[in-house]
């Protein structure tokens, strides 16, 4: 479902974005993620078990969930955080938050991707994140992806960015010899911390991080998933296939709304 720039701009100014008095404004990527996610809060109802994502687009639905639970406008709402920095940015707006654990079941969970292909599977985890936020998304009842139209691609794998895949440290190089050697041409690229110092990323779980540069569309997503996770010592990888149900995109010209 497409919305008009009409209902972009609508947006826009609850937004206290200036709306266009002619064509449409060139919108920063963040003001996209902006608007993205604020949509996707519109889903959000009081009463909710809310899976809270990770990345700079979900951060726009964290911090607008905090503002109408100020307004009241939300009440009742528990937060399932899908990282260490999503639970310290909901603890300091004062978001009640939980795990897992109390909440096997979770309503609506709101999250960015890093690449989307047509039929809504994603590629996430370029932050670090993927494990814990698929536990979360693979619990909840909607899962709605918010991104900016420049995550769109034709197929996973295909836009020349990596594949996170979730390591454990243990003889880490042993293991990324083998995701190297399921991809032919691939390269399996350690992903660092971005303290300059060279050292590995080290994820919440207290695993490494391995970048997948795929020299070729995957094929089959679920035979490669599978074959990714059946390696020993790979944890999980981040491709979420057949987990979005919605995906909310925020482009120039406007907000496109794709249900799977
Ligand atoms: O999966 C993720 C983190 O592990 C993020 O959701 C994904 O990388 C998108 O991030 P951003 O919204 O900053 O582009």
């Amino acid at each position: 479902m497409a919305i008009a720039w009409s209902e972009t701009a609508a947006s826009m100014e609850a937004l206290s974005l200036s709306p266009p008095m002619s064509p449409p404004v060139i919108l920063t990527q963040d003001e996209l993620k902006k608007i993205a996610a604020y949509k996707a809060v519109e889903f959000v109802e009081s009463g909710m078990v809310l899976g809270l994502g990770t990345g700079s687009t979900a951060k726009h639905a964290v911090d607008r969930i905090g503002e109408l639970l100020r307004q009241g406008k939300l009440s009742n709402i528990v937060g399932i955080p899908t990282s260490k920095k999503t639970q310290e940015q909901a603890v300091s707006l004062g978001i009640p938050l939980s795990d897992l654990d109390n909440y096997p079941t979770i309503d609506l969970a709101i999250d960015g991707a890093d690449e989307v292909d047509p039929h809504l599977n994603l590629v996430k985890g370029r932050g670090g994140s993927l494990l814990r936020e698929k536990m979360v998304e693979g619990a909840c009842k909607k899962f709605v992806c918010i991104v900016d139209e420049s995550k769109l691609v034709k197929h996973l794998g295909g836009s020349g960015l990596a594949l996170p895949v979730e390591i454990v440290p243990f003889c880490w190089k042993f293991t990324a010899n083998k995701l190297q050697k399921l991809f032919q041409g691939s390269d399996c690229v350690a992903k660092l911390r971005n303290d300059g110092e060279g050292k590995p990323f080290v994820t919440d779980n207290g695993n490494y991080i391995v970048d997948l540069y795929l020299k070729k569309e995957m094929g089959d997503l679920q035979v490669a998933s599978d074959a990714i996770l059946r390696i020993a010592g790979v944890v999980e990888h981040g491709m979420f296939l057949d987990m979005a149900t919605t995906v909310i995109v925020a482009g120039e010209l406007g907000i496109t709304i794709k249900d799977k």
